[in-house]
């Protein structure tokens, strides 16, 4: 049968529990959002596809459960993602600052050269935002890692910061950005930074 996609690429989704992986992965995959919080056990999938440029991407999407005893499970799919999407809550302190460990994480787990994105999920709550943004970009900055405000609730910058993840992949893995478009909106570039080492 023919193949009916130019790429294949594995993201990963990581970040505390509650943050929004699962919400977002519905959103970008089905449409859909649910306010009820059934916390992930383990590790799950969906795959969709997506027009970037002239290619159709499909996309391999994991979404790993937050909580620490599911974390040898969830590290162990690090080192096969090409993308890995971090996570964290707005209005949830504690959570921006984890970002730091699951960046550990990643270096400790992951292929060198990974892609990466941070998501600030739930900025439909942005009057209970408790996470400066000078802060987001001082990390963004630090770590080279570009960021999207997005939420998964009203389907905010979801769709633009999957493609944004599948652009940077295509043009790593030597794909030619013609004939297309990224979506999405550009504020969410910090200045240029240094590569992450
Ligand atoms: N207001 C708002 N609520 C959200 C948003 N995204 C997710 N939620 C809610 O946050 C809760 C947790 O969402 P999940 O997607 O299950 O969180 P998770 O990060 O996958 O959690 P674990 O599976 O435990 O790691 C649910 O009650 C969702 O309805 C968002 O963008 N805005």
């Amino acid at each position: 049968m023919a193949k009916t996609y130019d790429h294949l690429f594995k993201l990963l989704l990581i970040g505390d529990s509650g943050m929004g992986k699962t919400c977002l992965i519905i959103c970008f995959a089905e449409d859909g959002f649910n306010n009820t919080y059934i916390s992930t056990i383990g590790i799950d999938f969906k795959i969709c596809t997506v027009d970037v440029g002239r290619k159709k991407i499909k996309l391999q999407v994991w979404d790993t459960a937050g909580q620490e005893r599911f974390k040898t499970i969830t590290t162990a799919y690090y080192r096969g993602a090409m993308g890995i999407i971090l996570v964290y809550d707005i209005t949830d302190e504690k959570s921006f600052e984890n970002i730091q460990n699951w960046m550990k994480s990643i270096k400790e787990n992951a292929s060198a050269g990974v892609e990466h994105l941070l998501l600030e999920n739930k900025c439909d709550m942005e009057a209970k935002r408790n996470v400066q943004k000078e802060q987001v970009i001082k990390l963004a900055w630090e770590h080279g890692i570009r960021f999207f405000e997005t939420s998964a609730k009203s389907s905010t910058n979801v769709d633009e910061a999957f493609s944004s993840l599948a652009w940077d992949i295509l043009l790593k893995s030597g794909g030619q950005r013609s004939g297309g478009q990224r979506s999405g909106n550009s504020h969410s570039h910090p200045p240029p930074a240094p590569a992450l080492t």
